[in-house]
């Protein structure tokens, strides 16, 4: 019999989440921070569980992030962001120094550290994503995070 393991989409009283969220396209990330906090809420965890941090824009979350992440006294981080390509590459740059920045905070400390980073061509995109017909990714960062606390909950 394969033994399978899941989580549930329920937050544990004792979870404590932080949300690192940028100012740069605020119009965009105040939806994906609301979309989070609602989805939070919605799935058991107290107002009192969430703190929010903000930061001028996408590249400063991982530095922000990691900070959280080493106090010890949060289960998870939640980075929103939006992204939105100019004339330029420099999107690119800022989008792959954020994903992996992320990706090392969460590996370096073993918390759950979510990727609500909108990389949109335009910000027509960005706003069907926080909320829009393409749904919320802020809401999507905190049910993986909940379900990813479960998880790591039932192996330790
Ligand atoms: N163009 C966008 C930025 N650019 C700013 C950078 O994130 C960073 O704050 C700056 O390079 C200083 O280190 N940030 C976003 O979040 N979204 C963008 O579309
Ligand atoms: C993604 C960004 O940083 C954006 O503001 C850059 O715009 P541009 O490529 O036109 O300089």
């Amino acid at each position: 019999m394969v033994q399978q393991t899941s989580g549930k989409l329920i937050a544990d009283s004792e979870d404590r989440f932080a949300i690192v969220v940028s100012r740069f396209n605020d119009l965009v990330t105040g939806k994906l921070l609301q979309g989070a906090i609602d989805t939070l809420t919605r799935h058991g965890a107290s107002e009192e569980s969430i703190s929010v941090y903000w930061v001028s824009g996408a590249f400063e979350l991982p530095v922000v992030a990691e900070k959280l992440a080493a106090k010890g006294d949060v289960s998870a981080v939640l980075a929103l962001g939006a992204v939105i390509q100019g004339d330029t590459d420099h999107h690119e740059y800022i989008n792959h120094a954020v994903a992996q920045g992320l990706m090392t905070v969460s590996q370096k400390f073993s918390i759950p550290t979510l990727f609500g980073v909108l990389t949109c061509r335009t910000m027509e995109q960005a706003l069907d994503r926080a909320g829009g017909k393409a749904g919320n990714k802020g809401a999507e960062a905190a049910l993986a995070a909940i379900e990813t606390l479960d998880v790591l909950r039932q192996i330790s």
